[in-house]
């Protein structure tokens, strides 16, 4: 377990009606580093990310404690937009809204009021320059949203979520809509953002798990079944059910 944490989960337990899914995962994410989590088709990857910002407050029961910088945002009485501005979310598909690339990225800040032009447009730059997409749009900003590539648009959408400055961006298979340069391209991305930003992310890309993240999460069956450095959960796994699900043997 990283000594560091940004967010820390608690003995945490989901229920979709009473299909339980996720069971008592305890979990440390390090802060400022590219968190994976892996595992086979409905071992409860997605639901556990969709947890960590309130996603699934209204399809689940999520119990137990997701401490962030220590506090528990899983009570009832905890601001979930808040904490969503904190804790971003990047999607499988690319979800660009139909209208231009500016207002694009400029949602969430209009969201929470701000007008101050200059505020916006210096956002809309560093947003766009952190997403790795700048120079190929700056001549086009006020051009849709809907014209840009697959690559460009999840680009987009990443600068999206960076432009309200989050702490920590949660990415559900971010690549896997996407062509190998495209996913090359939001891979170095992600390396680059790390600097700033915490990033979880569920992949079923084990080359983008073992290139990309500095932790890696194994689920199996709603249980998290290993937590390790991504090298030493790749090279050297110490439960035999990470070392099987890795060499193929199921899922
Ligand atoms: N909205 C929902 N209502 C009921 N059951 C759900 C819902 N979403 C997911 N599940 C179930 O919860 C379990 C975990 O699903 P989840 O999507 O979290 O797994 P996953 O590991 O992310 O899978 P995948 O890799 O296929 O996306 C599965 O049994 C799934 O059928």
């Amino acid at each position: 377990m990283p000594t560091d944490s940004i967010l820390e989960l608690k003995d945490l337990q989901v229920f979709y009606g009473d299909k339980h899914v996720v069971h008592d995962v305890n979990l440390k994410f390090p802060p400022k580093q590219i968190t994976a989590i892996i595992g086979a088709s409905g071992s409860g990857k997605s639901t556990v990310l969709r947890s960590l910002n309130r996603m699934n407050d209204d399809l689940a029961t999520v119990t137990g404690a997701i401490n962030f910088h220590g506090v528990n945002i899983n009570q009832p009485q905890v601001n979930v937009y808040r904490v969503r501005q904190r804790i971003g979310m990047v999607f499988q598909q690319p979800t660009p809204f139909p209208m231009s690339i500016y207002e694009n990225v400029i949602y969430g800040l209009r969201l929470a009021e701000v007008k101050d032009r200059a505020v916006l447009d210096q956002r809309v730059e560093e947003s766009l320059r952190q997403a790795a997409l700048w120079d190929e749009v700056k001549d086009q900003l006020k051009a849709s949203a809907l014209a840009l590539s697959g690559g460009q648009q999840q680009r987009l959408c990443i600068a999206r979520t960076l432009a309200v400055r989050p702490e920590i961006i949660l990415m559900d298979e971010p690549t896997s809509a996407l062509d190998p340069v495209s996913t090359s391209q939001i891979e170095d991305t992600l390396v680059q953002l790390k600097e700033q930003f915490t990033i979880i992310m569920v992949t079923h890309n084990m080359q983008q798990a073992s290139r990309s993240a500095n932790w890696t999460a194994f689920m199996h069956q709603g249980h998290l079944i290993e937590f390790d450095q991504t090298a030493k959960i790749f090279m050297n796994p110490h439960e035999q059910q990470t070392a099987d699900y890795l060499s193929g043997k199921f899922g």
